[in-house]
């Protein structure tokens, strides 16, 4: 929704409250009135998020004809550049919906059945305005948002301004407008289960670090104690030195095998210099060694860890969610819009518009754990390889495997740039031409480890049972993905593969809401393949 034209010539007023008829809609939304916006939606009872609160018919108008008369009219504020140039004017109450900078409601255009389809993205209480998002041009002063007018100015954001709103293929998707939500406010916010973008099918496991292999460590300064009545005093000395911190807490203070005894000092990474401890008898001098970087969530984690180092134990609360951050959601919003356009752009150069993307991760503890200065994105090949393995998901495999096993690889970007750069990698063509590595720098990369520990995959297909397969082999963290496979799908559609007995890995599957076929947003996307295609 927004004004084609900025140069209109006519005035557009705001329609008197006594014009506002009495309408109350199926879905419990009715017609108001308010004092800035005029006629205004709202809504007559609660709903739930992600309903469909209204399916408006559209009424389209040429190019030629908007051009020559619609634009000089007050359509002008009413209007959707719709497909071929045309306009499209939504009957019912779609024209009605006021703009907001935090809508509670998205739109998609369906040029199948020439209609706009309205969705909540959030709940909503009874009396509240739905509202949507009209582009960040706006063409009026917008009454919730001071910030409105700077942004058409100064901000490209990714939007394209209004002219990106406009264009063909370019509708405002689902997923801008959800980086329009979470791009605002605190990235430190916690989001409440209820209002996350998507459904989490499958968490985590705690037995996710069971394997000796997973254990992530760090080095720490440690001394022996010669004496056992020794400990306590350097145990008090600990304390006033200022060396104990809050992310030692995972760690337990004295090591003590068979007669040796150890006391933990500090961890490097906050002490990069050799501690000066107290004058003590039998006190050896400090040495590093390697100890666990998280608390155990589990018996055969603790057991692990403890190799390492005597660590916590704290298992998680049955039933316990994770907690997403505005922040993360936003990371996880934009890696998909990432891989949808990936996607599209496949399909259009022939391919089946099916692609993956794994991202940097966002939490620093996965960072340091993964080691992937880059991110990866791939297609589906199968295509133009002939291939029948060629699938997106084994291609992003397959390229971050060979990127971190070349041992002759070398980075044409100093590992020690200071700030992020981006740089390409060309990777063997066995993978297909389009598998591509958009490479920001941070760290040296761990030519030892092929496998995709501690790392998210963003899928726009759910994965054929192959695939998750696969990903589980490659020990995955957690997969994203946007339309579910119904005949084909092996996370949560046909079968859950990392949810089997006797697999000896699982990861979190995480699906978007509302993208079932021929129903919800990502059905705009132009990424719709047939139900019985292996993703
Ligand atoms: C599609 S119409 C929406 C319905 C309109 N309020 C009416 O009464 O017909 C778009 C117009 O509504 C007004 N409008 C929409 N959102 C607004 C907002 N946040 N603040 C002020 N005016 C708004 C602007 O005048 C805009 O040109």
């Amino acid at each position: 929704m927004a004004a084609a034209h900025a140069e209109t010539n006519y005035t557009f007023r705001i329609p008197p409250c006594s014009r506002v008829p009495d309408h109350l809609n199926s879905s419990g939304l009715r017609i108001g009135y308010s004092v800035e916006k005029g006629r205004a939606v709202y809504a007559a009872r609660f709903l739930e998020p992600q309903t469909v609160v209204e399916i408006s018919p559209v009424l389209l108008f040429t190019s030629t004809e908007y051009e020559e008369h619609g634009r000089y009219t007050v359509l002008d504020h009413y209007t959707f550049r719709w497909r071929d140039g045309r306009m499209a004017l939504a009957l019912g109450l779609g024209s009605l919906f006021n703009h907001s900078q935090n809508p509670n409601v998205s739109y998609t255009l369906d040029h199948d059945t020439d209609s706009i389809r309205y969705t909540t993205t959030r709940r909503i209480e009874e009396g509240e305005e739905l509202c949507i998002f009209y582009g960040h041009k706006l063409w009026f002063d917008a009454a919730d948002s001071v910030d409105a007018g700077t942004l058409s100015e100064d901000l490209d954001d990714g939007w394209g301004r209004l002219t990106r709103v406009h264009n063909l293929g370019d509708e405002i998707s689902g997923l801008d407008i959800q980086i329009a939500k979470y791009a605002e406010g605190n990235p430190q916010d916690p989001v409440e289960e209820e209002d996350l973008p998507f459904t989490r099918i499958k968490l985590l496991r705690d037995d996710d670090e069971d394997e000796l292999s997973a254990v992530r460590t760090q080095p720490a300064w440690v001394a022996d104690v010669a004496e056992a009545r020794h400990t306590a005093t350097m145990l008090q000395w600990l304390k006033k030195s200022g060396l104990e911190t809050l992310t030692m807490s995972h760690l337990k203070r004295i090591r003590k095998q068979g007669q040796k005894l150890t006391v933990l000092l500090a961890l490097t990474s906050e002490c990069p210099h050799v501690p000066v401890l107290p004058d003590l008898p039998g006190l050896s001098d400090p040495y590093e060694v390697e100890v666990p970087s998280t608390v155990a969530l589990t018996q055969m984690s603790l057991k692990h860890k403890n190799t390492f180092w005597p660590t916590v134990y704290a298992p998680r609360r049955k039933d316990e969610v994770e907690e997403w951050t505005r922040g993360r959601v936003l990371w996880a919003c934009e890696a998909l819009k990432r891989v949808v356009q990936e996607a599209r752009d496949a399909g259009q150069c022939g391919e089946l518009p099916i692609a993956t993307h794994v991202p940097i991760p966002y939490e620093e503890e996965d960072k340091d754990a993964a080691q992937l200065p880059a991110s990866f994105v791939s297609r589906d090949t199968r295509t133009s390889t002939s291939h029948p393995l060629r699938h997106a998901v084994l291609n992003t495999i397959r390229a971050i495997a060979d990127y971190r096993a070349s041992p002759t690889y070398t980075p044409s970007t100093p590992a020690a740039t200071p700030a992020a750069t981006s740089v390409s990698i060309s990777l063997p063509a066995t993978t297909g031409s389009s598998t591509s590595v958009a490479m920001e720098v941070h760290a040296p990369r761990n030519g030892a480890h092929y496998l995709l520990t501690s790392l998210s995959l963003f899928t726009t297909h759910e994965p054929c049972i192959m695939c998750s397969m696969a990903l589980l082999h490659s020990r995955v963290k957690e997969v994203f993905y946007l339309v579910p496979m119904s005949d084909t799908g092996g996370c949560g559609s046909v079968t859950c593969v990392p949810a089997l007995k006797g697999v000896n890995h699982r990861y979190n599957i995480v699906r978007w809401k509302d993208c079932d076929r021929d129903r919800g947003w990502a059905d705009g996307e132009g990424i719709m393949i047939a139900e019985d295609t292996d993703a």
